[in-house]
């Protein structure tokens, strides 16, 4: 692809790392790094922090510097402003629930790829204009699920996807199933209440039963 020369990695680098990529909401930034180590442990070293939180930044600075053999990423990227704050906090790559035009101008300027959010086929040949091909699908579950994927691969079957929004252990096989798409993420690999407890075990067997359910779709 020839997008830009000017990211480090490429999008289909970060696609391949994994099946899954967790969708985390951390407040506390001390959660930060037990929260990555217990995911590492389960098997799964690719984390999207969202920009949903006061603290968001800094955790993703707190992993970024101590956490190294996790690829951290942002989420909830919504403009050039959170794109670069992304960037200084040490992220190696942002996603987006969605795409704007700023957005797609402002990341072929960046050192990290970017990963555009579609819920249409409009948006998504805005971002293949663009140059991009490969997008999240998200909210998936709620705007079709895998039987939307499934059509868009018809028109156009060079693009990749990762859904998120309402994928679980128990439907994210429909996903992982369609050539379309090479991961999915979700936020429930983390629940809240482990994390309330620090109870970073749980996180790690979730991780775990989860990584072992993906492999039957590899
Ligand atoms: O904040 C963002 O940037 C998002 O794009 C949304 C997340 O990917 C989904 O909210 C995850 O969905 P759940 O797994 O159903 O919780």
């Amino acid at each position: 692809m020839s997008l830009t020369n000017k990211w480090q990695t490429q999008p289909e680098e970060i696609f391949a790392l994994g099946s899954i990529v967790p969708v985390l909401v951390i407040e506390n930034v001390e959660d930060a790094v037990p929260i990555a180590k217990a995911l590492i442990a389960g098997g799964i070293n690719v984390l999207e922090v969202t920009l949903r939180t006061a603290n968001a930044l800094d955790v993703i600075r707190e992993i970024a510097s101590k956490v190294p053999e996790a690829m951290i990423g942002s989420g909830t990227v919504t403009n050039p402003d959170t794109l670069q704050q992304s960037i200084d906090a040490g992220a190696k790559f942002a996603i987006s629930p969605g795409l704007t035009k700023e957005l797609l101008v402002a990341s072929k300027n960046s050192p990290i790829p970017l990963i555009p959010g579609i819920a249409s086929i409009s948006e998504l040949m805005t971002g293949i204009d663009a140059g991009f091909d490969h997008f999240k699908f998200f909210p998936a579950e709620a705007v079709g699920g895998s039987k939307s994927i499934k059509s868009i691969s018809g028109p156009f079957p060079n693009i990749r996807f990762c859904p998120t929004g309402g994928i679980n252990q128990d439907n994210m096989g429909n996903y992982l199933s369609l050539n379309n798409v090479s991961c999915i993420g979700g936020s429930w690999l983390v629940p809240n209440d482990a994390v309330a407890n620090k109870d970073w075990a749980k996180i790690t067997e979730i991780t775990k039963n989860a990584v072992a359910s993906a492999k039957q779709f590899a």
